[in-house]
Order: structure tokens, then sequence, then C-alpha cells
């Protein structure tokens, strides 16, 4: 199903959560809400799933308008990191309670609830926690009970926020592409929350970059990186540095830092872009060249595999870099110099 957001805002007293919200998806997309904390990625989720209202603005899922449609009767499945499992119910109780809290005309028996719960539970690899209570079973075994339970109702739309989120990395990493695959199986519409790059970068087909409640960027996890739209992406993925600049007679000046400046003919920016700017360097778009005029200090080298991750000193400032050789050591002289820059006016 697809999911459509026209012009959604939402205020709360003084705060505007979401600022003229819009959002396309296409049917069997798997979208990231990638953004700071605060940036009103869960109110959006919590409007799609019917449990908040917009102000202003519309949500359609399917072409329908939902203005009307009470949460119960979206059908959408949703797994929140704060939304508990019941504790005082067993793994197939919680399981079947979507099933159960239906509208009556939808309702199933409880032959064919016990089938779908039992079914599901063995597509999830949990069976045999069947009877076991929340609190028996690990963090990871809970998030799949938790979307099995979302997925019961045979959800036309997954939500998930930040489903993975208390987990520890390993476990994290396993579920993201079981997830991934169910997703592809069972042919949802899904958008998650995340705060996690790569995990946005690794599971969505789309990502839109929210920040202070609005879309800066909808696009796939290489345009956002690649052609951020403005210098708020820029800044905020791919680990770039942030360095104040100029664009002068087709050339990009770092002053005050001493790296030497780069034609304007290796940069991304708007051609009509001129003056003080505010210049993006990705870690892996640095250079150490040798026998240059030292401009920085090498204050960190953590190799990783055939490449090296540096902290370089410069001026007072800290670049991060992701170079192509493991053998700097800290304290050595270097020239650093920027390979390219994507440009932005200054704030
Ligand atoms: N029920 C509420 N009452 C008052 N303010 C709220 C409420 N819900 C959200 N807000 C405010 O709306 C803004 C957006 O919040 P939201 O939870 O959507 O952000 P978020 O991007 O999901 O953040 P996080 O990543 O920290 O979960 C914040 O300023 C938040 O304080």
């Amino acid at each position: 199903m697809s999911v459509t957001v026209q012009g959604v805002s939402r205020r709360f007293g003084p705060a505007q959560a979401l600022k003229g919200i819009n959002l396309s998806t296409r049917n069997g997309e798997f979208v990231a809400l990638l953004g700071p904390s605060g940036s009103g990625k869960t109110t959006l989720l919590r409007i799609l799933a019917g449990l908040d209202y917009p102000d202003e603005g519309s949500v359609q899922i399917g072409g329908r308008e939902m203005a009307q449609v009470p949460a119960r009767s979206r059908r959408i499945g949703f797994v929140f990191q704060h939304y508990a499992l019941f504790r005082h119910m067993s793994v197939f109780e919680n399981v079947a309670f979507g099933l159960r809290v239906r509208p009556r005309r939808e309702r199933q028996s409880e032959d064919e609830i016990g089938r779908r719960v039992r079914r599901l539970l063995e597509r999830m690899g949990i069976a045999e926690l069947e009877k076991r209570r929340p609190e028996q079973i690990s963090g990871g075994q809970r998030q799949r009970v938790a979307l099995a339970r979302a997925l019961a109702i045979e959800p036309r739309v997954l939500l998930l926020d930040e489903p993975f989120g208390a987990l520890d990395a390993a476990v994290r990493h396993g579920l993201r592409r079981w997830l991934r695959d169910l997703h592809t199986e069972l042919g949802l519409t899904s958008l998650f929350v995340t705060h996690d790059q790569q995990e946005a970068m690794e599971l969505a087909d789309r990502v839109a970059v929210m920040e202070a409640g609005r879309i800066a960027q909808f696009d796939t996890p290489d345009a956002v990186l690649d052609q951020p739209a403005d210098a708020f992406v820029a800044g905020f993925l791919g680990q770039a540095a942030r360095l104040p600049a100029t664009l002068r007679n087709g050339m990009l000046e770092f002053a005050p830092l001493p790296l030497p400046p780069l034609p304007s003919t290796v940069l991304t920016c708007a051609p009509h872009l001129a003056g003080p700017v505010l210049a993006f360097v990705r870690a892996h778009e640095w250079e150490v060249v040798e026998q240059a005029q030292p401009n920085a200090v090498i204050r960190s080298c953590r190799p990783d595999g055939s490449r090296a991750h540096a902290e370089i000193g410069m001026d007072g400032a800290v670049i991060e870099a992701e170079l192509p050789f493991p053998g700097l050591r800290p304290g050595t002289a270097c020239h650093l110099r920027a390979r390219t820059a994507r440009v932005f006016p200054a704030a």
C-alpha cells in the first residue's frame, strides 16, 4: 500500500513538531526516517498509525483518506521501542492480542487465531517460546514477538520506531537483515525510525532525512550521501567535516585553516555561489601527501583492513579522515588536503 502525507503539521504547545510534511511512498517500499532527536520522526509515525492527529494536512493509505479512520481499522502494524509486550501474557497471548481486539465482524474463531499465531511464531523462529512470558526471553526474541504481534493482523503497512534501539550490535545486525527479508517476502510497505545512519543506509530503499519538523531530503541512500540537498543533510550524514570557506575567482579557499585551495571544477555546488560558504568534506575525501609542506599533525591512527581512520589536528581543529594506508604514527607532521567538497551558502 502506498502512504501519502500532504501538508501535515502538528504543534504541541510552543513546540512545532511537524511543519507541513509532504511524503509519498510507493507500494512495497522500505523507508527510513532518519534525523536528530526531536526532529519529529515519532510524531509522524504516530500520526500515520492513527495514535495522534495532524492540526493540518492529510494522510492517505492506499489512496484512502485516513482522517475518519480509527487506529484499529487502519490495518497498520507497529513496533515501538517502548511499546512493550504485555508482561502478564505469554508469547502466544501477546501475538494473539491484536486478533482478539479486532472489530467484531473481522474477528476469527479461536481455532483460526491459534493456527495463525503458531504459523507466525514459526516464521519468526520462536515457536518453542510460545508459553514463556516476556521476562523469560532475550531482548532480540522480545522484538521478534513484538513484530509477530504487529504482523498478526496482516497489516498493509508496518511502522517501526527504533525497533532495535535497545539491542546490542550483533543481535541488531542479525535482526536487521531478517527484517529486510521479511519485508520483501510479505510485500509490506514499511516505514522505520532510526538514529543509526548505517541502519538506514543498509535497510532502506529511500531515506527521509528530518530536521526540526521538516523533511530536508527524501531520496535513495546513495543520493542523500552523495548529493545532499542542503547544508543540514551534508553535515548530518557521512561523517563530514564542516568548514567555513570562501569561493573567490573560481577557487575555494579554506582560510583560516591552512588547507590548499580547491578549484571550483572539483566541487559540488550551485554554479552562482560566491563569497562566504560552508564546505563539507567527507572522511574518505581527504588525502595526505608526502613531500609537501606540512600543515597538520596526525593525532591518532586506527588501522581498519587496508585503510586507516585517522584523527588529524590542524590549527586547533580535528579532522577525521579515512586514508588508504595504516602506517601513520601519532605525532607525525603531514600535508593534508581535500580532494573535493560539497559547498552550500553560509547560514
Ligand atoms: N506529547 C507531546 N507533548 C509535548 N511535546 C511533544 C509531544 N510529543 C512530541 N513533542 C515534541 O515534538 C517534537 C518532536 O518530537 P518527536 O518525538 O516526534 O521527535 P523524534 O524525532 O522522534 O525524537 P527522538 O529521536 O528523540 O525520539 C519535540 O520537540 C518533542 O519535545
